[in-house]
């Protein structure tokens, strides 16, 4: 622990890690598996050999850079993000602040070609370039579902997937004090503050600089090399609860860069509104009780909204663990 001004702040070391990766064009069976343990000892792994278009992903790219170097008074006209838009250093609606700005919209495609209109001087040539990299991304998504378990495939138009494009502009200067920020990484600052996603899955790409950070289970940081060519794939926390705690939802951050600038693309898989988050009924025993209270992914998201960015928001959905082994039920 280390005190700054009057307050304690609780510091994460780093720890150089290889990240897993995995490789899509194995065999099933043997891929299937690798995705199951990466999800379970990480709840973070690197995929390549996908089969998203190289020109997908640098139309978005050159849209994204486009709009970001526009001036902030053309910026703001797509915002504020609230929660779709603009958003320039505020992340929600409680108070988390990095040195950051984006793009956060809701992929269905009638929202994308509205909200087009304000973000670019060429709508339709955005609209299609964010809306072919959605495709591309949720077919990513569903694949990795689909090796993970089957019942978890996620429906096209009332999904509530998210696309979220960030930018990091080059940092110089720490303007947040962090010392777990101090070894190795002494220029940078926070971009966007420890968190985990509520969502099923990420599946993120970014440019070639990096920032990226994922937290071990033994709470130590491992930054993530950037890799443009390639997507990351993080467990949220609705997968969390799907598994029954078999997967834990992976706690990330990403730093600025003192030299270059940083921009992140991230697809949020989501299922629609009114689907209920329960574990799945294979992942539960009478040895393996539910461990968590069943909920609407409506009922999550507002909780998400009503907590700071950091939370532990599961929390608020776990069942009083049972502590002795006589309570379990005989099976039937
Ligand atoms: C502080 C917040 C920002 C966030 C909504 C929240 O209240 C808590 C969850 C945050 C998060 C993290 C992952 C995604 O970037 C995001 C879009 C999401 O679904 O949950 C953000 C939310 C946001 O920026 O609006
Ligand atoms: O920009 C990044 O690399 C990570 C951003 C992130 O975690 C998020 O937007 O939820
Ligand atoms: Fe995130």
């Amino acid at each position: 622990m280390v005190v700054a001004s009057s307050m304690m702040i609780r510091t994460k070391k780093t720890k150089a890690v290889g990240i897993p990766t995995i490789d899509l064009s194995m065999e099933r069976a043997e891929l299937s598996k690798q995705v199951v343990k990466a999800c379970e000892e990480y709840g973070f792994f690197k995929v390549v050999n996908h089969s998203v278009g190289k020109e997908v992903i640098s139309t978005l790219e050159e849209q994204g850079a486009e709009f970001f170097s526009k001036t902030a008074a053309e910026k703001h006209r797509a915002g504020p993000a609230t929660p779709f838009g603009y958003g320039c250093r505020n992340i929600g609606p409680n108070g988390d602040m990095g040195d950051l700005e984006y793009l956060l919209l809701h992929t269905n495609p009638l929202t994308i070609s509205d909200r087009s209109k304000t973000i670019s001087n060429d709508p339709i040539k955005f609209s299609c370039a964010v809306n072919d990299y959605i495709e591309s991304t949720r077919e990513l998504a569903c694949e990795i579902l689909d090796l993970v378990g089957e019942g978890l495939r996620l429906q096209d138009v009332q999904s509530d997937s998210l696309l979220r494009i960030n930018h990091y502009p080059q940092m110089v200067k720490p303007k947040s004090w962090d010392p777990s920020l101090m070894k190795g990484n002494s220029n940078s600052s926070i971009g966007f503050g420890e968190h985990s996603d509520p969502q099923i899955l990420t599946i993120l790409r970014s440019n070639n600089v990096g920032g990226l950070q994922i937290s071990t289970h033994d709470g130590l940081w491992i930054p993530v090399p950037p890799d443009s060519n390639e997507f990351f794939v993080m467990v949220g926390d609705a997968l969390q609860v799907l598994t029954n705690g078999r997967f834990t939802s992976v706690r990330h951050r990403a730093l600025t860069n003192p030299l270059k600038s940083r921009m992140s693309m991230m697809y949020f898989a989501a299922p629609p509104l009114n689907w209920w988050i329960t574990p799945l009924s294979k992942m539960v025993t009478p040895h393996n009780p539910t461990l968590y209270k069943p909920f609407t992914w409506a009922q999550y998201k507002q909780a998400a909204y009503s907590l700071r960015l950091g939370a532990s928001r599961l929390d608020l959905f776990k069942l009083q663990q049972q502590q002795d082994s006589n309570l379990v039920p005989p099976s039937p």
